[in-house]
């Protein structure tokens, strides 16, 4: 059964990896598409190719081995530089091209990129026209609610998108201005779902099958976004999908599962990374595992203390059998 399309990719389920920098990795995409994702994200890429040579943006910007459809996110404020990186990227394999509006990070932002360009629709409308005009493959947009709670301009930008041609749109319910602050609303993504037809994607809180539901149901949404609760517990995306499919939990996954899935998913890491780089980020995936699991203070130091690929290995198999 079709979820959603976009363009000529069509998503069989309605559960979606969200683009978090630092975490959506190649690796871990791929593993979420195995766990159930019917669209990953990549992290987002910087528009600006000169800094395309440092080590995080050349692993960004690896799209073969990828499930498809690829989709790849890019971040800036100038039209023709974000055309630019989106010309760059269908020929480096992107399939869908997803723009930032919906990174509050002071990085981007201080660059009037991310979701500071929500403040300044008639930019807005520039980069969108000229990402559209530049490729052949969909465009897709992430932004939030609006700027701020006086000017939440979501539904503004959202039908503008619309009109320029955008394929779909992803919306986090929080403003600008609101960081990760307080909750997500849904009666703003649920307005702007009743005014387009393309496909809305629901962001912002979603923990849970429950919660998944509820905000699927809420705003009529046609996929629902995952973000920070993916983080150690990629499996979210087969319990939302059976609950959406059956309205019954499925039950946890065993702890040999969840031993097999860590281990593949360091031994990812060390692969696409390399040894130095492979450890350091293993360290910040198995720290989110272990909020999961028992026993973790103790086993989280020793295992930020290993400098070793094998040995990283060899100790998660030791602590699995302890568990
Ligand atoms: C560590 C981190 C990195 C993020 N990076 C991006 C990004 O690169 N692009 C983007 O559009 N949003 C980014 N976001 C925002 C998420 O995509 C998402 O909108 C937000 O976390 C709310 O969803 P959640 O409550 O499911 O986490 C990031 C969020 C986090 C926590």
């Amino acid at each position: 059964m079709m979820a959603f399309a976009i363009g000529p990719y069509c998503v069989d389920k309605p559960v979606i990896l969200a683009p978090m920098a630092g975490v959506t990795d190649l690796p871990f995409r791929r593993l979420c598409h195995d766990q159930g994702a019917g669209l990953v994200v990549s992290e987002m890429v910087t528009s600006d190719v000169r800094l395309w040579n440092s080590t995080k943006s050349r692993h960004r910007l690896i799209h073969d081995a990828e499930v498809s459809p690829r989709s790849v996110q890019i971040a800036g404020g100038d039209p023709k530089m974000m055309a630019e990186a989106a010309q760059q990227n269908v020929e480096l394999g992107a399939q869908i091209i997803d723009i930032n509006m919906g990174c509050p990070a002071k990085k981007v932002c201080n660059k009037a990129a991310g979701s500071a360009l929500l403040k300044d629709e008639a930019l807005v409308r520039e980069i969108l026209e000229s990402v559209v005009n530049s490729v052949s493959v969909p465009v897709t947009l992430k932004i939030r609610t609006g700027w701020s709670l006086d000017q939440k301009n979501g539904l503004t930008i959202a039908k503008m998108a619309e009109d320029i041609g955008i394929q779909a749109l992803a919306i986090h319910g929080r403003t600008r201005e609101c960081k990760f602050q307080g909750t997500a609303e849904y009666d703003t993504i649920a307005e702007i779902k009743q005014h387009l037809s393309i496909p809305i994607f629901a962001n912002g809180d979603i923990k849970d099958p429950e919660s998944a539901k509820f905000v699927k149901d809420y705003t009529n949404a046609d996929g629902i976004m995952i973000g920070r609760a993916a983080q150690g517990r990629p499996w979210i995306f087969r319990e939302i999908n059976h609950y959406l499919e059956t309205n019954e939990l499925l039950a946890p996954p065993s702890l040999s599962e969840v031993r097999q899935l860590v281990i593949n998913h360091v031994n990812a890491l060390h692969q696409f990374y390399g040894d130095y780089l492979g450890v350091r980020i293993a360290r910040k995936h198995v720290g989110w595992y272990l909020q999961t699991l028992a026993d973790k203070t103790q086993f989280r130091s020793l295992f930020n203390r290993i400098d070793n690929t094998q040995e990283q290995i060899d100790r998660l198999e030791e602590f699995f059998v302890c568990l």
